[in-house]
């Protein structure tokens, strides 16, 4: 019998930021060698695996995805089995979501079904982004899937919970990084300066009237500045700043019309602080799209043969890359009640650890019922 919860703490402990997840990866490989092999072909792409499961038939190749990657945080949970690595942590559930890729794996080992499957740990879904180059990677082109799925934990529901819905799930994002270079000097000569204190406290003040004043109060928007640093020492009037930040759209338009704004306001602070400004849009995942077909079905999966709870839910300004493989593979995403106080990227952030037998359940199931004839 094998302890899955014991697998999550062992996980959970070793966090690991994208594309650096090589302990990570070296954990998850010692156990899918651990199991009976004779179904098994097995392919490491970068700090990521995939993992093909021959069926009794193989008409068809069903993806279940998972995410690797971890958080630059430090843990606050003050649990025994507490993050082992200074400064990361799995703040966002993927030491969850790998559990339960391991769990459904071992179970589809035991209880093989008719087509093939393919089981993907993608790294780096906090950034900068492993499904877009997962895509474009050798491997999946051989091993094209039919039908996609994946989960993301929600610590709003409790476990047992399971939620999702036709449609649009998850928004469209950008990470928003902004530098500011102007003139430090002494402090107590302000006005031979440019301060960009003074500076990136205004654009941000500005960045906030786009949601309010730009786009269409029935459009759902988020402009979130997470990070500003500026300056060097307390008398110094500082010569740089930089915003760190990501923007939250519900369609690829509105994103296109907030970062012309963007564009615009940050051109205003350069001409009226006289200092320099360069924005970088980072990372930028396409919105998670679930193909209403597929869903409408896993929900009556769920209500059948489960004693699961189901809950349709709204869209969420949440990103996650799994929306590049949703545009290019029908599929679907659902949220897994996983019962914490605290939320997603909480320092203090702890899944009711109950959720994992629901987790393997509901994709074992799903696994079931659409891989056998
Ligand atoms: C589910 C979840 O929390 N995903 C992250 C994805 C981050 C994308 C990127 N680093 C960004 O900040 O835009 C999220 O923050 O929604």
């Amino acid at each position: 019998m094998i302890n899955f919860r014991k697998i999550r703490r062992d996980l959970h402990q070793i966090p690991e930021l994208g594309f650096q997840e090589y302990e990570t990866q070296k954990y998850l490989l010692d156990f899918i060698r651990s199991l009976p092999q004779d179904r098994l072909e097995v392919k490491t792409w970068k700090t990521g695996i995939f993992v093909k499961v021959s069926g009794r038939v193989g008409n068809r190749l069903i993806a279940y995805r998972t995410d690797i990657d971890g958080l630059p945080l430090t843990e606050e949970t003050g649990l025994p089995f507490q993050s082992r690595h200074q400064g990361r942590m799995h703040a966002c559930g993927h030491d969850i979501h790998m559990t339960v890729a391991l769990g459904a794996l071992s179970k589809l080992i035991e209880e093989p079904i008719d087509d093939d499957a393919l089981f993907i740990f993608q790294p780096a879904e906090e950034g900068p982004g492993g499904a877009r180059p997962m895509l474009d990677s050798d491997i999946i082109k051989e091993w094209w899937p039919n039908v996609i799925f994946a989960l993301h934990i929600a610590p709003e529901y409790p476990a047992g919970t399971i939620a999702t819905k036709p449609g649009l799930l998850f928004a469209n994002t950008s990470e928003l990084f902004i530098d500011l270079v102007g003139k430090g000097g002494h402090a107590a000569y302000p006005h031979r300066t440019n301060d960009m204190v003074i500076a990136a406290t205004q654009l941000i003040s500005g960045l906030q009237t786009i949601v309010s004043r730009n786009v269409d109060p029935l459009d759902n928007v988020v402009v979130t500045i997470g990070k500003l640093t500026a300056g060097t020492v307390q008398n110094v009037i500082a010569e740089r700043a930089r915003l760190e930040g990501t923007i939250r759209t519900l369609s690829p338009e509105s994103m296109i019309k907030v970062k012309k704004r963007i564009e615009k306001l940050v051109n205003g602070i350069e001409i009226g602080f006289d200092c320099k400004a360069t924005i970088d849009y980072g990372a930028n995942y396409y919105q998670v799209y679930n193909d209403e077909k597929m869903v409408a079905e896993f929900i009556d999966m769920i209500k059948k043969h489960t004693d699961i709870h189901f809950v349709t839910c709204h869209e969420a300004m949440t990103g996650e890359d799994f929306g590049y493989f949703l545009k290019e593979i029908p599929g679907f995403m659902f949220w897994l009640g996983a019962g914490s106080e605290y939320g997603l990227h909480s320092t203090k952030l702890s899944p009711d650890e109950a959720c994992i037998e629901t987790g393997i359940k509901t994709v074992n199931t799903y696994f079931q019922q659409i891989g056998n004839g």
